[in-house]
């Protein structure tokens, strides 16, 4: 298992070594040690799935606010999905900025999220199935959430055109509607494939 920096930190891609034979493979999808030492200092208190019956589902751009921030760590054991994090830590340099990746059943790649950030997927694929462990239990209460397209952000999603989104999604504010006295910038970052 070794892991790879993003353009954000805070945001980790993780790739797990897979033991191939003429069966198939086997790998450790997660390691405590490893995690706890390398990655991020957290424990996890739930695991979450979702299912994207059609390929240009979106879901999200969500986040929990405080007490109940949650760092996610995203794998996708069927299909594909193209993972974004947004950063909405307004302290940061990198505030408004985007980080996307394609993870899938075939890649096995994994993210970390941590807490302080957006979190959204568009499936790539029919039937995908994405998990995510989180280190925050669910509250409706403290859910907040920002428009998947919003043009500060410019988030670039590969499947162009009409999108798959519940009603809730499709009606989440601007990321300058919560900050407006925030700078919102974002540079043209590269999807990582
Ligand atoms: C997140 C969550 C939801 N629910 C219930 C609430 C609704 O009755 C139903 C669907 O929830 P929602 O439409 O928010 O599901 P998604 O759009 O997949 O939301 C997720 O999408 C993005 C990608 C995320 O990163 C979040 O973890 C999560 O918000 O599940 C629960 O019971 N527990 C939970 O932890």
């Amino acid at each position: 298992m070794r892991i790879e920096p993003t353009t954000l930190a805070g945001v980790v891609v993780i790739i797990p070594s897979r033991h191939s034979d003429d069966r198939g493979y086997f790998c450790e999808l997660f390691c405590e040690d490893f995690f706890r030492s390398q990655v991020a200092d957290v424990r996890f208190v739930q695991d979450n799935q979702s299912l994207c019956s059609r390929p240009a589902t979106v879901r999200g751009l969500h986040y929990q606010r405080s007490p109940v921030q949650q760092g996610k760590l995203v794998t996708v054991p069927r299909g594909a999905i193209f993972d974004v994090a947004v950063d909405l830590r307004t302290n940061s340099s990198t505030f408004g900025d985007w980080f996307g990746m394609v993870l899938s059943a075939e890649n096995g790649f994994q993210i970390w999220i941590s807490e302080g950030f957006a979190h959204g997927f568009m499936s790539l694929e029919p039937d995908t199935i994405t998990n995510y462990k989180v280190t925050a239990p669910y509250s409706a209460s403290h859910e907040g959430g920002i428009a998947w397209d919003d043009p500060d952000i410019g988030i670039r999603w590969p499947i162009a055109g009409p999108v798959i989104v519940s009603p809730k999604d499709a009606s989440q504010p601007r990321l300058k509607e919560m900050h407006a006295d925030a700078p919102v910038h974002h540079q043209e970052v590269a999807p990582c494939v």
